[in-house]
């Protein structure tokens, strides 16, 4: 049967999926999102910022369109190599409108030079919570240490301009990371430039606490000289508990080895190879606490470890022992020292950071003279501030050029090698989850997505995260207001009740090939084009890399080739002669150029699907008359 004019129309008109009644999104259409486009963009900033040799670019839109990334972008080699580590050189960059970049905390110099070159950069110290709401607006970048809070009130306010949030050093408590993802934004850290110096604090107060330095010193200077007094205790052939041997902790270990202390470490995921490598068991957390005269806490601030030392703890300590805590107060009950102190369970305790930062000048951890207290100092030597600087500068700049990051936390850290090699693959997997939605015929949503990965390669060798956030996006942004990236991907699948269930194929071909075919079924849907159905009744489209260009390579049951480009026609049509010159005559006559053909068959001189790709939009009348020509039983355009 030939496509009437009204469904012809009706094929014309935007994709009418819709999804199950989603619980309603945290006004999405206003947040900022990162996505991958072409640098020819007119969004944002991105507009006037030119990237030689990134054509393929991860960043931020904000109320604009959806943008894709063009075949232009992809002919280009380079565009597929996005890279992680490479040195950032600004010279790369021309710009007329910079990004905006606000930091809240004081940084290293050199690491402010890098953001001046790519940015406007504005210091602005000591913000209140609303002083902070109030300005983020203005910024698309935001960097902090310790000392700021960014709350969900801090996204919320960004109003979807807020690009990324760089934390300058390791712990991110003090970032709303849920709120962070759920508006599309990426947060970056800076792991490793402090580890050193918070090691090396720890030690400094291991050693100074068990010679009471710091309350000699106090006492030398008040005019005394109490010798008896400040008796200490020596660290050698004592034991040492390192809680969290993660980098910190396991610095720390290490230099108490060479002290010659005894150490052991409690961290639940911690291998206990790395720690039996520099000769340090790993035992549970009451064999730690209960037999170590000495325990430095290297751990996380999460819900896990929230005031993990507390009364029941303490009791179970050696009496007398001794704490220290370079990593976050949270993790320790202060109340609960305090008791601990006064009962003289714990003997002594050097504490860096508190659950409120300053303490305030009534807390009783001030009034010990046993305890010795620096104010967050662990990542404060010169080196680590230089360092840290420049490590979140170019994490901060690397984002806000497009590029992933290495040191993401709320979005998948893939590796620059990984990523080079998946970029066609990232291509394709949107442009398949774009075009599975527009063969959508509306009914009952989208529910579920199957995703079925041909690969080569040993499971644990495919990293499907970033596929599968990509056919995500594809579904996703051309039925609705959200903005889909990296970050929010599953978040916002989940919002719309959409469930993803992905699958490997085990094939026989090159593993040199990160994966050789693509194939996206929406279940239980029915298509605007019947052809484009499984006999499961799903719609079902399959696709490949080929020359590095994607390919659209199957269509319900029937094989086709054709470069995913431009607009592509689907037509089904009787098996018989004539029908490529029929059609490609209408599009001629209206100066729609052909791009590439594919006609595919299951059965001879029975039932094929032409799959034909054009260069111009064709007008209502010229798909009108596509859908006359007799032998066409159904037909459909879609945009890529
Ligand atoms: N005072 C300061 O200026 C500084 C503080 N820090 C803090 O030190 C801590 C550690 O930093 P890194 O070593 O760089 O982080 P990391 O992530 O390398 O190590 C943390 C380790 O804690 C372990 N862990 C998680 N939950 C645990 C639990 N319930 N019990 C025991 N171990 C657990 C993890 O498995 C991991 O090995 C962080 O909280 C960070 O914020 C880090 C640098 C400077
Ligand atoms: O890196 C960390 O986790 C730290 O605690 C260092 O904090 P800071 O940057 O000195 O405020």
């Amino acid at each position: 049967m030939a496509a009437s004019a009204s469904s012809a129309n009706h094929i014309l008109s935007p994709p009418s999926p819709s999804f199950p009644s989603p619980p309603p999104p945290p006004s999405t259409t206003k947040f900022s999102h990162l996505s991958f486009l072409n640098s020819s963009s007119s969004s944002s900033f991105a507009s006037n910022i030119s990237f030689p040799n990134l054509s393929h670019s991860l960043i931020l839109r904000s109320q604009q369109p959806p943008l894709f990334i063009t075949n232009a972008a992809l002919k280009t080699a380079e565009s597929l190599n996005i890279s992680l580590s490479k040195t950032i050189d600004p010279t790369h960059i021309t710009s007329t409108t910079k990004p905006t970049i606000l930091v809240s905390e004081k940084l290293g110099e050199a690491g402010l030079d890098l953001l001046r070159t790519f940015g406007d950069v504005q210091c602005l110290y000591d913000l209140s919570p609303e002083q902070l709401c109030k300005e983020i607006s203005k910024f698309d970048a935001l960097i902090v240490r310790s000392g700021t809070k960014v709350s969900r009130q801090v996204f919320e306010a960004a109003n979807g301009r807020l690009k990324v949030v760089g934390r300058a050093g390791v712990g991110i408590d003090n970032v709303d990371l849920q709120a962070a993802t759920e508006l599309g934004c990426l947060v970056v850290n800076a792991p490793t430039a402090n580890t050193i110096a918070a090691a090396e604090h720890a030690i400094a107060l291991l050693a100074s606490m068990a010679r009471n330095v710091a309350q000699s010193d106090a006492s030398v200077k008040s005019g005394k000289w109490q010798r008896t007094k400040y008796i200490g205790v020596s660290l050698v052939g004592k034991t040492l508990a390192v809680m969290g041997f993660g980098k910190v902790g396991s610095e720390v270990a290490r230099r108490a080895k060479g002290l010659g202390m005894n150490v052991i470490s409690h961290d639940p995921y911690a291998p206990a190879d790395r720690a039996r490598a520099i000769g340090v068991d790993l035992v549970s957390f009451d064999e730690a606490i209960s037999t170590a005269d000495f325990i430095s806490l290297h751990m996380p601030l999460t819900p896990a470890t929230s005031k993990v030392f507390n009364d029941d703890t303490f009791a179970k300590m050696k009496k007398g022992a001794r704490i220290i805590n370079v990593a976050r107060g949270g993790v320790i009950d202060e109340d609960a020292l305090v008791r601990a102190l006064e009962s003289g369970v714990v003997s002594q305790a050097a504490l860096d950071v508190f659950s409120k930062e300053p303490p305030t000048q009534d807390s009783k951890l001030l009034q010990f003279e046993n305890v010795t207290l620096t104010p967050h100092l662990g990542a404060s030597t010169k080196e680590a501030q230089e360092g840290v600087a420049i490590e979140i500068a170019e994490a901060v700049v690397g984002a806000l050029r497009g590029e992933l990051s290495a040191t993401a936390v709320n979005a998948p850290m893939v590796p620059a090698e990984v990523l080079s090699q998946l970029a066609p693959y990232v291509l394709l997997a949107e442009k398949l989850g774009r075009l599975a939605v527009q063969l959508v015929a509306g009914g009952d949503g989208i529910k579920s997505v199957k995703v079925a990965y041909r690969s080569a390669r040993d499971p644990d060798d495919l990293d499907t995260r970033l596929l599968r956030a990509m056919i995500i996006k594809g579904i996703i942004e051309p039925i609705s207001s959200s903005f889909v990236n990296l970050v929010n991907a599953d978040f916002t699948a989940k919002q719309k009740g959409l469930r993803i269930s992905e699958e490997r194929v085990l094939v026989d071909s090159s593993p040199e090939n990160p994966i050789d075919s693509i194939q996206v079924q929406i279940s239980n849907t029915e298509s605007k084009f019947a052809s484009a159905e499984s006999e499961h009744g799903n719609v079902s489209i399959e696709g490949r890399v080929k020359y590095g260009m994607p390919h659209l390579t199957r269509v319900g049951s029937f094989s086709v080739d054709v470069s995913l480009e431009g607009n592509l026609i689907l037509c089904c049509q009787v098996d018989q002669p004539g029908m490529i010159g029929r059609v490609g005559n209408i599009l001629g006559e209206q100066n729609c150029n052909v791009s590439f053909m594919s006609v595919g068959r299951t059965v001879k001189r029975t039932k094929a699907i032409m799959a034909i790709g054009v260069d111009e939009e064709p007008d209502k009348n010229t798909l009108k008359k596509i859908g006359e020509v007799p032998a066409i039983e159904e037909f459909v355009f879609l945009k890529l």
